[in-house]
């Protein structure tokens, strides 16, 4: 077959997103063709740049040349992305492409950790990412990214000051540990603390964001409500641990999301401390507080399991020191890398598949 713009496009319209489903060139992901001779050159247009499904995209491709077109033909293929939105027009946050909450049942089941851990890993991937921390009842996130003792920045616009994030490891941060020492935190309940999340949202200047995470408090909260009814949220993240009593809570933080008055889609369940493993003996897992209660959980619910994260003193320690484990490599850092992948996978089937959110107007 010869060697055309249009034999290329014939060629990759046999090849399948395999999360979309349908093929690369009605989904527009073909771009820059350039021929010359028997060189082809194109980019597929990704997603998300934490696609875990790049390298068999990239094999289909190179499998649909050869077939459709000839194997003389020289293929020289770049991978790019754009990581799309639902998202259109708002008023609030208008650069910000897609609204991620992390959510738990119980406390200190690690929703902070995998926050700050998913959020650098997806820009170690080359996307652009924010995280708002509003557990108002323990601001960790300035600790767990090293910047306890930073005052984020005001810019005055007309009459408006606009709050300016802190930056650290290549993601833009606010927290209300910044507006209060953390000992304080506790008074930040009710309407305080949620015109404190209304101005992370409204008055911040967090500029164009591929991912921005909201790190909520644990439980089901007036934060919770403020968070929905502010700005409409891409999807949900729910970090529980295996034993029975953080699932029963977690099951809760699940149906808050899924009742038909807020109905924010459920991205995933992500299970934290799944097993205990020693960093000198990765092979060796001890499942100290059960096996797969966060798989069976999604499963009841039917909605994705993102991934296990184990449990590891590395990543209690990259916590308290604020050198998140992923910057690390090793198995930790493969284990919040897969789920941060699978989290992005998930964002964009959502948006492929479900319309914008809809802002919760709850009547009282
Ligand atoms: N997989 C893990 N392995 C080891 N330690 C972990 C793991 N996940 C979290 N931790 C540690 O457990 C503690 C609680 O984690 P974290 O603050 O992330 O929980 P949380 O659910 O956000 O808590 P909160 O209820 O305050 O919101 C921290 O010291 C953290 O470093």
């Amino acid at each position: 077959m010869e060697l055309t713009n249009t034999s290329v496009l014939n060629a990759l319209r046999h090849v399948d997103d395999p999360d979309i489903k349908k093929d690369l060139v009605t989904l527009n992901m073909i771009q820059d063709i350039e021929i010359e001779g028997n060189k082809l050159s194109f980019t597929v247009m990704l997603t998300t740049p934490a696609c875990p499904l790049k390298e068999v995209i990239k094999n289909d491709c190179l499998k649909a040349i050869e077939e459709h077109i000839g194997s003389d033909v020289e293929v020289d293929i770049l991978m790019s992305s754009h990581v799309t939105t639902t998202r259109d027009n708002t008023p609030l946050l208008p650069g910000v492409k897609n609204i991620i909450a992390v959510a738990s049942g119980k406390g200190g089941v690690g929703k902070s950790t995998v926050t700050a851990n998913l959020a650098v890993a997806l820009a170690r991937q080359g996307a652009k990412v924010g995280i708002i921390d509003a557990d108002i009842f323990g601001p960790s996130m300035p600790t767990m990214f090293n910047c306890e003792h930073e005052q984020p920045g005001i810019r005055k616009e007309g009459e408006k000051n606009l709050i300016i994030p802190i930056e650290q490891y290549g993601i833009k941060l606010i927290s209300i540990g910044f507006l209060t020492p953390a000992e304080n935190a506790v008074v930040w309940r009710g309407p305080m603390a949620s015109s404190a999340l209304k101005q992370f949202i409204g008055d911040t200047e967090w500029g164009e964001l591929d991912y921005l995470f909201i790190d909520l408090p644990p439980g089901t909260s007036d934060i919770h409500l403020t968070l929905v009814q502010t700005v409409p949220v891409t999807g949900v993240v729910l970090v529980t641990t295996p034993q029975k009593v953080a699932l029963a809570d977690a099951q809760k933080g699940l149906n808050m999301f899924m009742q038909q008055q807020i109905n924010v889609p459920i991205l995933g369940v992500v299970e934290n401390m799944a097993y205990f493993t020693p960093e000198e003996l990765p092979d060796n897992k001890y499942h100290i507080f059960g096996k797969d209660g966060g798989k069976k959980l999604a499963q009841k619910h039917d909605v994705p399991f993102l991934g296990e994260i184990p449990l590891v003193q590395g990543i209690r320690e990259g916590g308290d020191i604020g050198y998140p484990a992923i910057m690390q490599e090793g198995p930790t850092s493969d284990a919040f890398m897969q789920v941060a992948e699978a989290t992005a996978q998930r964002v964009a089937i959502r948006n492929a598949e479900k319309a914008e959110t809809k802002k919760v107007e709850l009547k009282v």
